[in-house]
């Protein structure tokens, strides 16, 4: 993956294609993995109630395995992603042009939908992608056959998304004990919304972050990285560490909506994003909310709906720049 064409044009001229650098203080430093990383069997998650309440509660995420989508239909995907990123920019751009899904770059500020939110030049992290909302898979026809092709993979690959996303959150609000119809999420309702990166090597991975520090906004995210090229870090014990690519498993983070249906019993984990400095990487993302008008009820925060709580973070990046998140909702303490 390197055609320059490829590349949004403000990436162009970056350090992409300069040798690497000599290490700065720490990029000399081997990759630091996290060993200790829970796995979690979907098949088994009824037995593994003690290892999914650990998962949830002390580390945020988890790997997950025996998860029922065909290796075949990983490995297509993750060609046909590639591909796609290397469309001409301007193609991949226009490809979007009047539809609901978006082709943003160069920013983390993302609205719910996927478009990016313009934010200072320094902030500018390496990475372009599209935003697919999973309701638009099915009305999104573009005449690139790439992307077309890639759709109908994603089409294929989001009922998995969408099974195993219920069965993980049946499984959370059981193991909660939480009094409530499971319905009440919605969770028929699609939720769910896909983004696609393709992160760009940078000679000097100081110079700035794939995807800068965050919690996910969602009930719960799947991700699914690429087997060759690692990138995913997470905060642990003040050090942030690679969660490592492994063919067939998931990452299933928690996201502040679960952190507070589960009224701050789960965490939603930090994470963040390095790129690598000769690789590109691309990874897909599969974020499920709650469905619309439902509201999220805790004993710790306001009750608010899915879509409030997206439109409290998209203003906050805005007006102040980064997501101030779950505090926002707090209760007051005369409520
Ligand atoms: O691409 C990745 O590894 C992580 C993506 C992510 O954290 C996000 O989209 O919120
Ligand atoms: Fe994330």
């Amino acid at each position: 993956m390197n055609n320059l064409e490829s590349f949004p044009p403000h990436f162009r001229n970056l350090s992409h294609h300069q040798p690497p650098s000599p290490a700065p203080e720490d990029g000399g430093n081997p990759t630091k993995y996290l060993e200790s990383l829970p796995i979690i069997d979907l098949e088994n998650l009824s037995n593994d109630k003690n290892k999914v309440e650990e998962a949830c509660k002390n580390w945020g995420l988890f790997r997950l395995v025996n998860h029922g989508i065909p290796s075949s239909l990983l490995s297509q995907l993750h060609e046909q992603t590639k591909q796609v990123f290397f469309l001409s920019y301007e193609s991949k751009h226009a490809s979007c042009d009047g539809s609901n899904v978006n082709y943003f770059c160069g920013s983390t500020a993302l609205t719910p939908s996927g478009t990016t939110i313009p934010t200072e030049r320094h902030n500018t992290n390496f990475f372009e992608g599209f935003g697919i909302p999973s309701d638009q898979l099915s009305k999104f026809h573009p005449q690139l056959p790439d992307l077309e092709s890639f759709r109908v993979l994603l089409v294929e690959y989001e009922k998995h998304m969408s099974r195993i996303a219920t069965t993980l959150f049946e499984r959370f609000v059981k193991n909660l004990e939480l009094e409530m119809e499971e319905s009440k999420y919605n969770l028929e309702d699609k939720t769910g919304l896909f983004r696609v990166y393709r992160y760009l090597h940078c000679s000097d991975p100081d110079g700035g972050l794939g995807l800068a520090v965050h919690t996910d906004s969602s009930v719960l995210t799947i991700l699914n990285q690429e087997d060759e090229v690692s990138g995913l870090e997470v905060l642990r014990d003040h050090q942030w560490l690679t969660v490592k690519p492994i063919s067939n498993t998931l990452i299933v983070n928690i996201g502040d909506l679960m952190q507070a249906i589960s009224d701050d019993k789960y965490k939603s984990a930090l994470h963040r994003v390095k790129v690598d400095k000769h690789k590109d990487r691309v990874s897909i993302a599969y974020f499920m909310y709650s469905g619309e008008g439902v509201k999220v009820e805790s004993s710790k925060y306001r009750s608010f709906t899915a879509n409030q709580y997206l439109a409290q973070v998209q203003q906050d990046i805005e007006t102040i720049g980064h997501k101030i998140g779950l505090s926002r909702f707090k209760r007051n303490e005369d409520n």
